[in-house]
């Protein structure tokens, strides 16, 4: 599956690497139609529900934002941006809102992936809160690695995308230092290190709240994608 904004933070509403550019504000906006995910429900503990109001305080003065998180990949690629979506044969409204975001996969609350990422713009910075629920779990009573190999990749790349626009991973490198329990909460903060041409260069790391507990660490890079090549074409030319 291919990500795609077409806002890239560091082009706000010009153009990156070649690719146009719109709004950080006018990419938040445009999905105001669909659910959000990334509010409270009744599956969240008091410590998720602690650190989020304590991000949501950050947020204030501007120096946070918080990302909206909806179920279908279309909401997360507004407007004309749709390009690898016409590339996948999905042409026409309707069958775009039959897309599913696989981490918002899940309809019942707090059995999967509960989480909410907060940007910092000028750190180049997502961090995202994550909260394993029952259906995550590998070894008992702790979450599957693949589960927090899918929480790292949907962070970075939420980073990589503010940073640089249509990305697809190209590596995602991880080293598991401590089981995540389930049904605990976990920071998963990652960052812009480097951009070399197309490349997004990121880190990350997922500690316990209290940072006392190391649980992963990751570097990932990310290819910003050609403005003028489709998916279909990328594909058909390998
Ligand atoms: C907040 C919102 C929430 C929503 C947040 C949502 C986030 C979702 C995040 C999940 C994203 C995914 O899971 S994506 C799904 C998993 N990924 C994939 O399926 C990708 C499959 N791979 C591909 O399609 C392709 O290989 C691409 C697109 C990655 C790259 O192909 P390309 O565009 O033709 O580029 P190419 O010329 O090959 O490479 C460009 C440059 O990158 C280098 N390069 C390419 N691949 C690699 C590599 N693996 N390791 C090292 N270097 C590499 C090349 O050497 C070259 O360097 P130089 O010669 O220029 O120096």
């Amino acid at each position: 599956m291919l990500y795609e904004c077409s806002s890239g933070l560091l082009g706000n509403g010009h153009h990156l690497h070649g690719i146009s550019t719109i709004s950080f504000q006018a990419w938040l906006s445009q999905s105001k139609r669909s659910k959000d995910y990334a509010l409270p429900n009744s599956s969240w503990s008091q410590d998720m529900m602690d650190l989020y109001s304590r991000f949501l305080e950050m947020c204030k003065d501007g120096t946070w934002k918080r990302i909206p998180s909806y179920s279908d990949t279309a909401d997360h690629v507004p407007g004309k941006a749709c390009v690898h979506l016409e590339s996948l044969k999905l042409a026409n409204e309707k069958e775009r809102k039959g897309t599913r975001f696989f981490p918002r996969n899940l309809d019942t609350e707090g059995v999967g992936f509960e989480y909410a990422m907060f940007l910092n713009p000028s750190e180049k910075r997502m961090v995202c809160l994550f909260q394993p629920g029952p259906y995550l779990e590998g070894h008992r009573g702790f979450a599957h690695g693949g589960s927090t190999a899918t929480i790292i990749d949907s962070t970075v790349g939420g980073c990589a995308i503010f940073v640089a626009g249509r990305v697809m991973t190209a590596n995602l490198s991880i080293n598991y230092r401590n089981p995540i329990p389930l049904g605990s909460v976990v920071l998963v903060d990652s960052k812009v290190d480097q951009i070399e041409g197309r490349k997004v260069f990121l880190s990350c790391h997922v500690r316990s709240i209290d940072g006392q507990t190391l649980h992963a660490e990751a570097t990932a890079l990310f290819i910003q994608l050609n403005s003028t090549k489709s998916l279909q074409q990328q594909v058909s030319s390998q």
